[in-house]
């Protein structure tokens, strides 16, 4: 069963642009040839298996690492909302949600409210952090990024540690946040077959992008329907594709037939758009690994 979502083509300026991006470190190349940009209203997933540079593109894109080779460009003057993967937290200590809120500076009154309103924890203001469920302190960290009206929202694995249906409401909290606020949304997610249907441009990374485009398909395996059911088909996305080569860590590409270059094909398997070609096949196997 696939459904087609209707064309997006945000018309916003660009926030940021990656053009040819790569991150060395002691020989290796983490991510090579990083090409995508984020403007304001946009949503930009990032997806691809563990390791494979999406952390480390994003990074590039909010200023935190900066590239090795080819260039990233920001707007002048770009506020960034960036709830990370992991966060450094002293968990002995007391802490508040409306304390997480004001831990990196002072906030107005109405702006911790309204972003807790947004993001529908106001009543958890005086709760511990600690005492949170997943996807409620998932909540937390967003309002403190949406708190002091960023232009990028950068969201890295927004919703590990969350059941399911705390998914879909995280998946429509930012939906709304995009709506609201008119910001762009660079949203990583480590599964590979899942993507806010919202979702304007999906880059697949593995070591470098893989494939682009909007999930014109939104998908509803059988396996999927029969674990979630219709409701959640209609609120995610399968955007998929098959690899046909494999990153060496040295940043060469080995392909099918064995032959190692410096460089991928630009005709190689997995470097087509997918805005055109609803596609079915949901494998992604192993091979795409970095070797
Ligand atoms: N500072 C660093 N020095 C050396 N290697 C690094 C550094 N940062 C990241 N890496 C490596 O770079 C690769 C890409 O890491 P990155 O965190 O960008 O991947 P990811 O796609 O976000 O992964 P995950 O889904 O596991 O979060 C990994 O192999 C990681 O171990």
């Amino acid at each position: 069963m696939m459904r087609e979502v209707s064309d997006r083509t945000p018309g916003g300026e660009t926030l940021v642009t990656l053009k040819g991006a790569g991150v060395n470190r002691g020989g290796r190349w983490l991510v090579r040839g990083v090409d995508f940009s984020v403007r304001r209203g946009e949503i930009v997933t990032l997806i691809g298996p563990n390791g494979s540079g999406k952390s480390t593109s994003a990074k590039m894109a909010i200023g935190v690492v900066r590239p090795d080779e080819g260039a990233v460009a920001r707007v002048p003057g770009l506020k960034v909302g960036y709830v990370p993967q992991k966060l450094s937290i002293d968990w002995t200590l007391p802490l508040t949600v409306r304390r997480l809120m004001t831990l990196t500076g002072p906030l107005p009154e109405r702006e911790i409210a309204a972003a807790l309103d947004a993001t529908g924890i106001r009543h958890m203001e005086k709760a511990e952090v600690q005492t949170l469920s997943g996807g409620e302190f998932q909540r937390a960290l967003m309002a403190r990024a949406i708190a002091r009206k960023p232009d990028l929202l950068v969201l890295d694995e927004p919703v590990q540690g969350v059941d399911f249906s705390g998914e879909i409401a995280l998946y429509e909290l930012i939906r709304k946040i995009r709506a609201e606020q008119g910001c762009g949304i660079l949203l990583i997610s480590h599964d590979l077959h899942v993507v806010m249907a919202e979702t304007d441009t999906v880059i697949c990374l593995n070591g470098h992008v893989c494939c682009r485009g909007t999930p014109h398909a939104v998908s509803a395996s059988e396996e999927y329907l029969r674990l979630f059911g219709p409701t959640a088909a209609r609120a995610l996305a399968v955007y998929s594709h098959n690899h046909d080569h494999v990153h060496l860590p040295d940043g060469r590409v080995q392909h099918a037939d064995g032959s190692i270059t410096e460089h991928c094909h630009p005709d190689d398997g997995h470097h087509h758009d997918h805005d055109h070609e609803p596609h079915r096949d949901h494998a992604h196997t192993g091979e795409d690994r970095h070797a």
